[in-house]
């Protein structure tokens, strides 16, 4: 899990099927297509991928990731789930159904207060109308495997800490048995260590339940660690789609080279304060 994820993996799943996920030609306009926050970006991204969105602040990743749950309707291009399209926004009762196919983890979790951890997490397989005796097994083993002790099922969200909060987000996320799970900046507010083992973590779940993932980071790190894609944006664009081995081990265009570069610069210049001689500036 701490090495980067092997090349050779990603392309015999790329190459393998069709892909679960299609983005084709998809441009996103706020305003009526005067200027456009997502500009002509196509995506395949096969069955049982992590996938990495990354780029400076405003590049149109969450707008991207939106597309694909239907929370944000493309001024032009399509959307295929499994070679289907997205059910219309109009169509209220089947957008919410699809939508409860698709787990979705954002940064500031919003579970609901009044609900104990397990209702919390319990809140779609009762929406479908799983048999209690399921919602129960299935909560009880998503409490485990996030990492949370049994005992924590009946407390309230305002007990637990971010990072025990963002592990019920996961469980809730998964509690239905996704195929597919849309992250946006799932640990971006946690401490550097809780943010890597639950990152960790997630990505076991990831090749456990054989998920399709896509996570939008602003760390680097974190999507070479995590990923078997990375897709870096950059105004609305997708500037590079590759490996993290393809990423780390070529040359790529500067502007993806500095994104890749930032971790190492920072490692230098705190060398630097430790041995003024190593300082690289
Ligand atoms: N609901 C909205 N209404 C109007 N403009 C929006 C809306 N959502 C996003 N935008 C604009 O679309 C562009 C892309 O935003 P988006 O949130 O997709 O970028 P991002 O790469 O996810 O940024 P960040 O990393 O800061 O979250 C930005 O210029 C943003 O201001």
């Amino acid at each position: 899990m701490t090495q980067v994820q092997d090349s050779t993996r990603t392309e015999r799943r790329e190459g393998a099927e069709t892909p679960l996920i299609q983005l084709d030609h998809i441009s996103i306009s706020f305003d009526g297509g005067r200027s456009r926050a997502v500009d002509d970006v196509s995506l395949a991204v096969a069955r049982g991928t992590f996938v990495s969105l990354v780029g400076e602040s405003g590049s149109g990743k969450t707008s991207l990731l939106k597309t694909i749950n239907g929370l944000v309707i493309p001024f032009s291009g399509h959307v295929n789930i499994e070679g289907r399209p997205i059910p219309p926004a109009d169509h209220d009762d089947d957008i919410a159904a699809f939508r409860r196919g698709i787990g979705y983890v954002i940064q500031d979790v919003g579970l609901f207060p009044h609900m104990s951890v397990a209702e919390n997490i319990a809140v779609t397989p009762r929406l479908l109308r799983w048999p209690e005796s399921r919602v129960i097994e299935r909560v009880k083993s998503l409490i485990a495997m996030v990492g949370l002790p049994e005992d924590y099922a009946t407390r309230a969200p305002a007990m637990l800490s971010g990072g025990q909060k963002q592990r019920v987000g996961v469980a809730r996320a998964l509690a239905a048995e996704p195929k597919i799970v849309l992250m946006d900046e799932p640990f971006g507010a946690l401490d550097p260590l809780t943010r890597d083992t639950l990152g960790r973590a997630y990505r076991d779940l990831h090749e456990r339940f054989g998920l399709t993932t896509i996570m939008v980071t602003h760390d680097m790190q974190e999507a070479a660690l995590l990923s078997d894609r990375i897709v870096v944006m950059q105004a609305g664009r997708v500037i590079c789609d590759d490996t993290p081995r393809a990423l780390l081990t070529q040359a790529p265009r500067p502007e993806v080279s500095d994104l890749l570069n930032l971790p190492r610069r920072q490692a230098e210049r705190i060398r630097a304060m430790i041995e003024p001689e190593a300082d690289p500036r």
